[in-house]
């Protein structure tokens, strides 16, 4: 990863947004002094899914930490660049790290449930966030929380119960019910389906096209298949770097770069 990375090819349909919900420049990620993101620069807009695809090991997981400052839990980790919210620098010393975590919420690969009850998964976030004035605000944040998951009919009547005693499915859908309760404006999901069956998976898939007009939701996933699915927007990582950006049906059918056509016809990775 010692050379100068290629140009970003990036889709003209992407190139314009001025209003992008967050946007990254030359952003670079090392781990002691491995380099594993190089240079990224990339827009991403509300209301749209952006799925990051790439071989394993390329960094998009890396990358995607950067946008909650999640890298930060990582003692040798070190990032470079600029990344805003809302024009924002997330980086600035005087950002609020769990205030910019409740606004940009995080679901990770394997379902993370507190060892609490169901209602408590939920309330737990408006409670330390002040959000929640009284019971009955909590009870409609729980309610409203597990609806948009998809999750309430199951669960409304063993609210007691324990998380962790739900499904592998129902506790992904409950960990996205825990990050939509502090009303984030965006939702990081790092391979949220890897662990689940292909019937959880396709629930949270919906669940995923469901949120999208109401969150920008950026996603990592290893399943092509699940990024033509989901998303209307895909980037194509490589070696640590952007190799293109572009509206998902064209990065499928029509890809710019030579290393994402041999990407997405399987020739490597
Ligand atoms: N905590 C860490 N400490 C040191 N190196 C790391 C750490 N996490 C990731 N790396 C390295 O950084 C590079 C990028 O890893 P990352 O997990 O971001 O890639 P990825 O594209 O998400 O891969 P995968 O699809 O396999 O999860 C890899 O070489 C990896 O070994």
């Amino acid at each position: 990863m010692a050379e100068a990375p290629e140009e970003t090819v990036v889709h003209d349909e992407l190139k314009f947004a001025n209003d992008s919900k967050m946007t990254a420049r030359d952003v670079s990620v090392y781990y002691g002094a491995k380099k594993a993101v190089d240079r990224v620069s990339i827009d991403v807009d509300s209301h749209f899914v952006t799925a990051f695809i790439g071989p394993s090991g390329c960094g998009k997981s890396t990358f995607l930490r950067c946008f909650n400052r999640m890298n930060d839990t990582i003692d040798i980790a070190r990032v470079e660049g600029d990344i805003q919210l809302d024009g924002e620098n997330i980086y600035d010393t005087r950002m609020d790290v769990v205030q910019l975590r409740a606004r940009v919420g995080m679901v990770f690969q394997k379902p993370n449930p507190f060892p609490k009850s169901i209602y408590e998964n939920i309330a737990y976030g408006p409670r330390i966030h002040g959000i929640a004035d009284s019971k009955s605000d909590m009870d409609r944040i729980v309610e409203t929380s597990l609806t948009r998951a998809g999750l309430w009919n199951e669960v409304k009547d063993r609210l007691d119960e324990s998380g962790t005693a739900l499904s592998g499915g129902q506790q992904q859908r409950l960990c996205i019910a825990r990050a939509i309760a502090v009303d984030p404006e965006v939702i990081l999901m790092d391979e949220p389906c890897s662990a689940l069956d292909p019937i959880a998976t396709a629930k949270v898939e919906e669940l995923i096209d469901e949120l999208r007009g109401r969150y920008a939701i950026v996603i990592v996933t290893h399943n092509m298949q699940q990024a033509a699915r989901v998303s209307q927007r895909t980037a194509f990582f490589h070696l640590g770097n952007l190799v293109e950006y572009g509206p998902t049906e064209e990065i499928f059918t029509n890809p710019r770069a030579d290393r994402t056509r041999d990407y997405i016809t399987g020739r490597f990775g």
